[in-house]
């Protein structure tokens, strides 16, 4: 089961620009590995976020994406607000190999970068939803990872980024030999029965 690597945080923190450099790396390593980002799939997917309920629902359904691909071996990399506790503690009871990373940044410099100008909108009052400006974002309680991108540069937290990823990607190796060391050997009385069945 291959993991996949969640990130979570508020806009313009960064999860996009970081989870496109890891696909691309991991693509070079020759990976089969797929990148969602929340955004271009509500877009294509003509889902709104203008709710509570439609950040719920759009998660819900990232979520089962990202399930379909690892079924079907993808390692994936997910690039999402995912505002609420309660989205975290589904992806943990429902993806295995789930890797929670809060990309980090404060408000004072989302502020100062606002790449998509969501943030001078919102102080215009041209923008009515914006996380931790007018909507709740819930502080992670227990992310696996954090990268704060309002203190490290951006090749810094690339290489956070990368490096976690592939320490997951050894406790997955790791799991799969001790896995298939514990399996009964193809004879004595465990495999027997179980060719009996
Ligand atoms: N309330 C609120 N706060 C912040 N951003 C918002 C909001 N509603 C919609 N958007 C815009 O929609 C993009 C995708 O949102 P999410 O990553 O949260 O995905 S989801 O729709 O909730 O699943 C999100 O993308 P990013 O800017 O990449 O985070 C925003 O551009
Ligand atoms: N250390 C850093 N890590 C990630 N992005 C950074 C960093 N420093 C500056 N940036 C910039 O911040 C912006 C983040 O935008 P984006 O990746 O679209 O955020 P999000 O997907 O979280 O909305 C980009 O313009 C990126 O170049």
């Amino acid at each position: 089961m291959t993991p996949t690597i969640w990130l979570l945080g508020l806009s313009g923190s960064g999860k996009t620009t970081l989870g496109s450099l890891l696909r691309l790396y991991l693509d070079g390593q020759g990976f089969d590995v797929e990148f969602i980002d929340a955004d271009t799939f509500c877009r294509s997917n003509g889902l709104s976020a203008a709710t509570p309920e439609d950040r719920v629902r759009n998660t819900d359904a990232l979520r089962d994406y990202a399930l379909s691909l690892q079924a079907q071996g993808k390692l994936c990399v997910v690039a999402a607000a995912t505002p609420y506790e309660s989205m975290r503690q589904s992806n943990r009871a429902m993806l295995p190999m789930y890797r929670e990373v809060w990309v980090r940044c404060s408000l004072q410099t989302l502020v100062q970068r606002d790449a998509k100008g969501l943030y001078a909108k919102a102080e215009r009052g041209d923008l009515s939803t914006l996380d931790s400006v007018f909507d709740a974002f819930d502080e992670p309680r227990s992310p696996h990872s954090i990268i704060d991108t309002d203190r490290y540069s951006l090749v810094e937290c690339y290489e956070q980024l990368r490096d976690l990823t592939l320490d997951a990607l050894a406790q997955d190796r790791e799991w799969a030999d001790t896995g298939r060391r514990m399996l009964p050997q193809a004879s004595g009385p465990f495999m027997n029965a179980a060719i009996a069945l």
